[in-house]
Order: C-alpha cells, then sequence, then structure tokens
C-alpha cells in the first residue's frame, strides 16, 4: 500500500476504560505523558466510568490528586468514540460487557493496549484477555503487566513493568513509504482472522516507541516486548499462586513454604504456556517484570494474597472475605481459579496441573491447605 511521506497530522487521543485502582493509576501516568509529548499525543485523557469533581477517585484511589487532563467522562462511549488508542484496565470479569458495549462505537484503526490479568474460557477454549478484546473488536490488543501494586505507583514509588505488542505489519511504515504487506498472525502464531484496518498515516505509528513514550515515566521502567502470550499468561495465572501463598501463610507456614509453592506455580505456569501456546511462548518472558517479579510481589504483598491468607487465618470462605473486605473489588484469582480448571478439566489434563487443582479444592472447601505438600511427595 502506497503511503504519503508527510509528518502525521493527527495526534493520539487516548482514553482508559476502567477507572478503578489500577485503571485511576494508569490514567494518572499516561496522562502525565500525553502532556509530556504533544507531537504524539492530545494532551486530555478521557477515562471512563467517573471520578469526582475534585480530582480524586475515592473509592478506588482516595488521597491521590490526579492530573487536570485526566478528563472524567460518565459516557462510555463518549470517552472512546474517537480515540485512537484504548487502555483496557477493570478487572477481567466485566470484559465481556464492556466490549459489547462498545463494539461499533469505536475507531476501527484504534489500537488497544489491556493491563487486566486474566483468561476468558468458552467450552474448552482457553483465551488471553488482549486477544478476546481483538477479536471482539476487530482491532489489534497489546498486553501490559508487570509487578505493580497500583498504590505504589500512584504514589511514584519506582517499579518496572512489561508491555507486550506485536506492531501488525499494516502498520509498519518503511522508509520507502509502503507499509508492510505480510499476514498479521494472533497470539497463536496463526494467520489472524481480524482483517485489521491500518492506523492511518495522518497519526504517528502505534510501536513500540509510541507505547513505550505513552507509559513510561521516571517511577515506573517499561520494558517492551513482543510475547503477548507469555505476559498475559504470567499476569493472570499468578493470581493462582497468590491464592496458594496465602492460604499458606495463613495456615502458619512461612517464606521457606511458600518459595516452594511459588517454584511449583511458576512451573505449572511455564507448563500452561506450552502446553497450549507452544508456537509463540518465549521462556525468557518469565524473567521479565511480567513473569518472576510479579509472582514474587502478588505472593507477599498484593490482594490476592493478603485476602486469602485472612481467610485461612479465620478459617472463612475467600468468597465471604471478598464479599466483607473488598469495598467492590475483586479478587482475580478466584475466577481465574475456575476457569483454567474448567479448562484444563475439558482437556482432560487437570492431573498435570496439581497446584493449580489444589487451590480450586480450597477455595471450594474439599481440599485442606495441609494437604499441599503431599501433592508434591515423589
Ligand atoms: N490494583 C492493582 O494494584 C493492580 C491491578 N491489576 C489488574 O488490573 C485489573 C483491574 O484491577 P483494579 O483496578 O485493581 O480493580 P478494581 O477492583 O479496583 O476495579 C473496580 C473497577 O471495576 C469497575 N466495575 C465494578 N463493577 C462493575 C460492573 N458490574 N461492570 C463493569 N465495571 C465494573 C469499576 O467501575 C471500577 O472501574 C485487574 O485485572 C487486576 O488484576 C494489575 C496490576 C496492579
Ligand atoms: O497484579 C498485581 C501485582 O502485580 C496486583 O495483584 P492483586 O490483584 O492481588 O492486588
Amino acid at each position: 500500500m502506497a503511503v504519503s511521506t508527510e509528518s502525521p497530522r493527527q495526534r493520539h487521543k487516548v482514553a482508559v476504560i476502567g477507572s478503578g485502582n489500577w485503571g485511576t493509576t494508569v490514567a494518572k501516568l499516561v496522562a502525565e505523558n500525553t502532556k509530556a509529548h504533544p507531537d504524539l499525543f492530545e494532551e486530555d485523557v478521557q477515562i471512563s466510568p467517573v471520578i469526582n469533581t475534585y480530582h480524586e477517585n475515592v473509592k478506588y484511589l482516595p488521597k491521590i490528586a490526579l492530573p487536570p487532563n485526566v478528563v472524567a467522562n460518565p459516557s462510555l462511549l463518549d470517552a472512546v468514540k474517537d480515540s485512537s488508542i484504548l487502555i483496557f484496565n477493570l478487572p477481567h470479569e466485566f470484559i465481556g460487557n464492556v466490549c459489547r458495549q462498545i463494539k461499533g462505537h469505536i475507531l476501527p484503526s484504534a489500537r488497544g493496549i489491556s493491563c487486566i490479568k486474566g483468561v476468558t474460557v468458552t467450552e474448552d477454549k482457553v483465551e488471553l484477555i488482549c486477544e478476546y478484546i481483538g477479536e471482539t473488536l476487530g482491532i489489534y490488543c497489546g498486553a501490559l503487566s508487570g509487578a505493580n501494586i497500583a498504590n505504589e505507583i500512584a504514589n511514584e514509588l519506582w517499579c518496572e513493568t512489561t508491555i507486550a505488542y506485536n506492531t501488525p505489519p499494516c502498520d509498519r511504515r518503511s522508509e520507502n513509504g509502503t507499509n508492510g504487506d505480510a499476514a498479521h498472525r494472533d497470539a497463536r502464531g496463526q494467520v489472524s482472522k481480524i482483517d485489521l484496518v491500518p492506523v492511518p498515516q495522518e497519526y504517528p505509528p502505534v510501536d513500540h516507541t509510541a507505547l513505550h513514550k505513552l507509559f513510561d515515566r521516571p517511577y515506573f521502567t517499561v520494558s517492551m516486548v513482543s510475547d503477548v502470550v507469555g505476559v498475559s499468561l504470567a499476569g493472570a495465572l499468578k493470581n493462582i499462586v497468590a491464592l496458594a501463598c496465602g492460604f499458606i501463610e495463613g495456615h502458619g507456614w512461612n517464606m521457606t513454604a511458600k518459595t516452594a509453592v511459588m517454584r511449583r506455580g511458576m512451573l505449572e505456569t511455564i507448563h500452561f504456556c506450552q502446553e497450549f501456546f507452544p508456537e509463540t511462548i518465549q521462556e525468557m518472558t518469565f524473567w521479565e517484570s511480567a513473569g518472576w517479579s510479579d509472582m514474587i510481589v502478588s505472593c507477599t504483598s498484593a490482594r490476592n494474597w493478603r485476602y486469602s491468607k485472612m481467610a485461612a487465618e479465620r478459617g472463612v470462605s475467600l468468597y465471604e472475605i471478598e464479599r466483607t473486605e473488598l469495598n467492590g473489588q475483586k479478587l482475580q484469582g478466584i475466577s481465574t481459579t475456575k476457569e483454567v480448571m474448567s479448562f484444563l478439566k475439558a482437556r482432560g489434563v487437570a492431573d498435570k496441573y496439581p497446584l493449580f487443582k489444589a487451590v480450586e479444592g480450597i477455595v471450594d472447601g474439599t481440599f485442606e491447605v495441609k494437604n499441599i505438600p503431599v501433592l508434591f511427595r515423589q
């Protein structure tokens, strides 16, 4: 396809979909960057649904002043309608509903980044959230995941993250003024079924350079990679392992037992990726922030760990803790465990994942925490 060599006239408009703890934090750091890079991005960042008139999210991110260019938009459709970069950031249980609402109301050439940790399972198919978003909306969507505690980042305490993005061939602009015409491949390495609309030449390209400028802050170091499978699945499956670590600690064991569970959990995570996405998985991804770093932080200081520990200490179900202690927030580990196990059972391979299976049993009250070591006896 022939393209103009003129410099882009349009700038990207960015919308963040989801205004919870992490969505609001990401909107803040992205808004700092859109202001810093006026050549690439419009300054205002739309966020939907709502933050209050004091420019603070009193429910999900209290006491953090948001930059004035984070614009709360009560209408989801209005927030996304002419945004060329969509950042998805809400508990994964709600993504189906949100995609159904915005389908047909976004720019066909929009590009997405999913900050969501989870998977979707339909019958015996497991899908990455970014894959699900891309297929439902007919766009390309990458994934951001890392060892990231929203409140710390909102307070500008340094951490790292990983963004996986495979710039589609139709968006790769060569020096001789042509777009790449190779087929776009999906997360499984297959030729994609989506008929992608290229990012128009009037806009700056959406590639690793632009996304790095959009997300990287002095307190938020971004690594760009291309392994969307590894980044997405490491972020989703570590929540199952975090539940196991909370149960272990609530039961009275300590760091040595937790590191055993982390190691076993990482082995099951890597095995899962290799078993179901062998074409595209890259083992080095597990050494990124989205890999081991997220495993460690999630099993020692995040919500899935904290509240499963509380459940074990109090001897009550995790569902009850989620209902009574989380102020409307979701423990992603509960539904991810259910979804992953239903997929593994449908495939007849659940026994190859003893830790994931045990976590489901503990959540359902059919397996006792004290029996975890028995799973690994030779
Ligand atoms: N909070 C954190 O530190 C981090 C979270 N993540 C991931 O980011 C994603 C979002 O997490 P959080 O922001 O913490 O979630 P949260 O629990 O704070 O989010 C609540 C959000 O869900 C929305 N919501 C509630 N009920 C809804 C419904 N019925 N329909 C549609 N939307 C509804 C709310 O408007 C709000 O935007 C998750 O996948 C999580 O694993 C990733 C890294 C860090
Ligand atoms: O993903 C996270 C840490 O990287 C946050 O995990 P929680 O949802 O368990 O708080």
